[in-house]
């Protein structure tokens, strides 16, 4: 919507006919958007091929589980100059790899030449054009600012950003914290619960990322504690959602059943418990989740056992954690 507002002809394609025909009928995504009004100049086909003829830019958007299946579906349809973009959150379930790593093998293209967009975006809102601010990440700049300028407009403000391992880091592993404020929400805890897990949520963000190979100061920005902040605070976050069905009581398959579309942080609880040990970084909140989600540990007894970790000390820990010094500004 953003793209066809800015008087790009975008083709939008989905496997589902009747979806493509609501689109380019009603103007309308009813299951996913609701009555918000899509703009006229997108055209929805279930035909990739035409899809991606002749496309200056691709922005994948596909559920990190099919990105892979996607991309080589899409390859030979895309040419060698064709700016790729994704804005998808999530880590390769198997191999752990981030989602430009998985496009780049997928394209046969160097994963420098590839953008990720991310931050804090809800669709719902997006599409009714309220304000919202994102950030475009590349190793090359030029390919940054291609995409910046596609996207920007007077609702949708696009920050460019070199750190792709940061903007993808933070994208994936917030949606974990998200379950994790909506299950403090479903248990009935309050703001100050909420908080406490944004902050160290935060914190937790910034070891792995740091551990990756992030600039840090990527998690003080959009992508960071932007997206952290509306994922865990927004009734539109579907990650919030599938937390607080899960603290009254619901399983794993019966929160993805009841919320029939996709639930990131959940894949990635699993992911980043692998990582965080490859890494070797502790990742507290990540694996009191791993144990709710994947060995039906109680809620209310993983909240028991964060809250009962050892005393430990703010400054040092984060600066030791994040690879910063103290006494020291972080280099940018
Ligand atoms: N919804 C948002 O506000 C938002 C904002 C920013 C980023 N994202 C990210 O975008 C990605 C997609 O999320 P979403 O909100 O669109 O999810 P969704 O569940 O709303 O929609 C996913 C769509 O992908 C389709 N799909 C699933 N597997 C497929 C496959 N193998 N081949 C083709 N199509 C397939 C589904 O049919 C569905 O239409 C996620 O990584 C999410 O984190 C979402
Ligand atoms: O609905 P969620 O929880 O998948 O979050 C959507 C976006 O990532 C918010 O920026």
């Amino acid at each position: 919507a953003v793209l066809a507002d800015n008087d790009h002809q975008v083709k939008l394609w989905t496997r589902n006919s009747e979806q493509a025909q609501e689109i380019n009928g009603a103007r309308k995504n009813m299951r996913f958007l609701g009555e918000a009004a899509l703009p006229e100049g997108i055209e929805a086909t279930t035909d990739l091929a035409e899809a991606l003829k002749g496309a200056e830019a691709v922005v994948f958007v596909a559920p990190s589980a099919a990105m892979r299946e996607i991309a080589k579906l899409a390859a030979p349809y895309i040419s060698e100059h064709t700016c790729c973009i994704h804005a998808t959150k999530g880590f390769e379930t198997d191999s752990l790899k981030r989602m430009t790593t998985v496009l780049a093998e997928e394209l046969h293209r160097k994963e420098e030449e590839l953008v990720v967009l991310s931050g804090p975006s809800h669709a719902e809102e997006v599409v009714r054009k309220q304000p919202t601010t994102v950030v475009v990440a590349s190793s090359n700049q030029e390919a940054a600012e291609y995409a910046q300028d596609l996207f920007i407009n007077s609702y949708f403000r696009v920050y460019t950003n070199p750190d792709v391992i940061g903007v993808e880091v933070a994208g994936a592993i917030k949606n974990i914290i998200a379950l994790g404020a909506g299950l403090s929400d479903g248990l009935g805890f309050g703001d100050n619960a909420k908080a406490a897990l944004i902050t160290r949520g935060l914190a937790e963000i910034g070891r792995l990322g740091s551990a990756m190979g992030a600039n840090m100061l990527t998690f003080a920005g959009l992508a960071g504690i932007g997206d952290l902040i509306v994922t865990c605070t927004s009734q539109h976050s579907r990650n919030w959602r599938a937390g607080s069905m899960l603290a009254k009581g619901l399983a794993v398959e019966e929160v993805l059943k009841q919320m029939g579309m996709v639930v990131e942080g959940i894949r990635t609880t699993r992911a980043a418990h692998v990582l965080a040990e490859q890494y070797d970084v502790p990742m507290p909140i990540t694996e009191q989740l791993y144990q709710v989600l994947f060995a039906s540990k109680p809620p209310k007894q993983a909240v028991e056992d964060l809250m009962g970790r050892g005393r430990t000390h703010e400054i040092e820990e984060v600066a030791k954690s994040w690879g910063l010094h103290q006494s020291e500004p972080p280099v940018i």
